[in-house]
């Protein structure tokens, strides 16, 4: 039956026209996800089997490895035909933008939010809600956060935590600006078991551990599930206890609106309601309860693990790179000198952490941590990829080749895989200071799609900027960090041996990560 799937997908692929390559199993098979690298890595030593479409391109996430070697082989679009369905791979920059622009043509292929006319309404909303007063609480919950996680880390002899650590700033900070609610900081091995049916935050970290398999089993088969095990009861107190939690906080902001006054706190549930009620007022349809809470999930769901594995790249590519370490303590000395985190400010300041945003700028364009993938659904539609317009058929995949464009020498020089953050700065005709004569590039367009593009690109993009430039700049004021050296080790080969970890130790789980990161662990000392 796969084989025949195979061979029809093969010809209908033959019809579009663009170079072609075949694989046995479909890749998105979650019985061959659970083998693939493993069985992979032994057909590989077979004798002329080993070097194949199978081997090269038969599993998740090979644009990873791959990076824009396909696309120079092949052309700016190719398809992989699969028993499933065949997968258009495009690389030209106009044709993604074509494809980001065409939401209704090129839908998502799982929608982890609404579609159609009701996201409209939801976007216009929810986009307004990530504005500046609501980035100025993400600057100063960041830096309280962040100069916490720093004296916890210059307190250990060595640290193996950061993804651990990230990710709970990560959290705080959501917690934070998405709900008004503050948290200290608390180390890895800080941290006490909470209890997720009576603490909002405890309740959230399940939640956001956990959002696949509630999003699977659904809250409401928790809910009634008695018999389940332990863990998954604690996973539906934790859902109940955080609506609760949801429950006030709405009710709260209603009652303050219908006595005039909207809550001082500008975060983003605050808003969200807020702006819903001036939507009803003006006769137009605002969101429902149910609709406020789900947006808050994706908003937690969405920022959370993205912006955490991307801090955890950016440091192990620091700490393998103490030029840029430096480079960018430059910086910071710059422009905030000696002042405590206290009197950084977030109008003035964060706009001239140009060095410190290229970090972050360059991690993502060689580790993209969310794929985006679109498909034609039931229509065919025409693309126009370089001089040539092909016709793709219903049910495809179209998938925007992230790990190609942000790699190509054509866009990023003969160096384009080297993690190189100046190539995002250019100097120009100085200004006041010869810091500020610095500007960020802006890449041509369709060749950086870190946060996607077009109406359904991130809403969080400055959020999550100003939250990684703030901890950054915290981190390298006064300190600089190594890894640890093995015994016989020199620290320039511990440099090499972490960059190398990056290379080969990094693959998506639900999002493209390190995947152990604890085994280099980091040492800080003091500039
Ligand atoms: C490094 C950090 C981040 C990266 C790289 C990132 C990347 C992305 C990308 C690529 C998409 C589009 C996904 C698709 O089309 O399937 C997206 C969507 C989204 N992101 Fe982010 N994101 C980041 C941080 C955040 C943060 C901090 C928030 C919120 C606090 C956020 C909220 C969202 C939401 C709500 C969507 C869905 C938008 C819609 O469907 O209209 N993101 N993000």
């Amino acid at each position: 039956y796969s084989m025949s799937q195979l061979a029809q997908n093969y010809l209908a692929a033959r019809k579009i026209g663009l170079p072609i390559r075949m694989i046995p199993i479909s890749h998105t098979n979650p019985i061959w996800m659970l083998v693939d690298r493993r069985v992979l890595a032994l057909v590989k030593r077979i004798p002329f089997v080993g070097n194949s479409s199978f081997t090269r391109y038969n599993y998740r996430a090979w644009e990873l490895a791959d990076r824009y070697y396909s696309h120079a082989e092949m052309g700016d679009a190719f398809i992989v035909a699969t028993p499933g369905r065949n997968w258009l791979y495009v690389a030209d920059p106009e044709a993604l933008i074509d494809i980001f622009r065409r939401r209704i043509d090129f839908p998502r292929c799982l929608e982890l939010t609404v579609d159609g006319p009701q996201w409209k309404t939801q976007r216009k909303l929810t986009a307004s809600c990530f504005n500046e007063p609501n980035n100025e609480i993400v600057w100063s919950e960041t830096l309280l956060l962040a100069e916490d996680m720093l004296s916890y880390w210059t307190s250990k002899k060595s640290i193996d935590s950061v993804a651990h650590d990230t990710r709970t700033l990560s959290l705080h900070v959501l917690s934070r600006a998405g709900f008004g609610k503050s948290f200290k900081f608390q180390g890895h091995d800080e941290r006490s078991e909470g209890n997720p049916s009576t603490s909002y935050k405890d309740s959230l970290q399940l939640i956001l551990e956990n959002c696949i398999l509630i999003m699977a089993l659904g809250p409401k088969f928790l809910e009634r599930a008695w018999w389940l095990p332990r863990h998954l009861r604690n996973l539906s107190e934790a859902c109940s206890s955080f609506q609760k939690y949801m429950t006030n906080q709405y009710e709260e902001e209603k009652r303050a609106s219908s006595q005039g006054r909207g809550l001082a706190d500008r975060n983003l549930m605050t808003s969200l309601i807020r702006a819903s009620q001036d939507e009803a007022t003006a006769g137009n349809t605002g969101l429902t309860e149910s609709e406020i809470y789900g947006n808050m999930f994706v908003f937690n769901f969405a920022g959370h693990d993205t912006t955490a594995h991307t801090f955890t790249f950016a440091i192990f590519f620091l700490a393998a790179n103490p030029q840029v370490q430096d480079w960018v303590h430059d910086e910071v000395r710059q422009v905030l000198g000696d002042r405590k985190s206290s009197e950084w400010h977030y109008n003035e300041d964060f706009p001239r952490l140009k060095r410190c945003l290229s970090i972050m700028l360059e991690t993502l364009r060689l580790y993209t941590p969310v794929p985006v993938a679109k498909w034609t659904d039931q229509e065919a539609q025409q693309l126009k990829v370089g001089d040539k317009t092909v016709v793709i058929p219903p049910s495809t995949m179209v998938i925007p080749s992230y790990a190609s464009v942000h790699t190509d020498p054509k866009y990023w020089g003969s160096d384009s895989l080297t993690w190189r953050p100046s190539r995002w700065i250019n100097a120009t005709e100085s200004t006041t200071t010869e810091h500020d004569s610095e500007q960020l590039i802006n890449p041509q367009r369709g060749t950086f799609l870190g946060w996607s593009e077009g109406s359904r690109d991130c809403p969080g993009r400055k959020f999550s900027q100003v939250e990684f430039v703030a901890t950054i700049a915290t981190l390298v004021q006064e300190w600089r960090f190594d890894p640890t050296t093995e015994p016989g080790e020199s620290i320039d080969d511990a440099r090499r041996r972490v960059s190398h970890q990056i290379e080969t130790d990094s693959a998506p789980v639900l999002l493209l990560q390190m995947l152990h990161p604890e085994r280099a662990p980091l040492v800080w000392s003091r500039r």
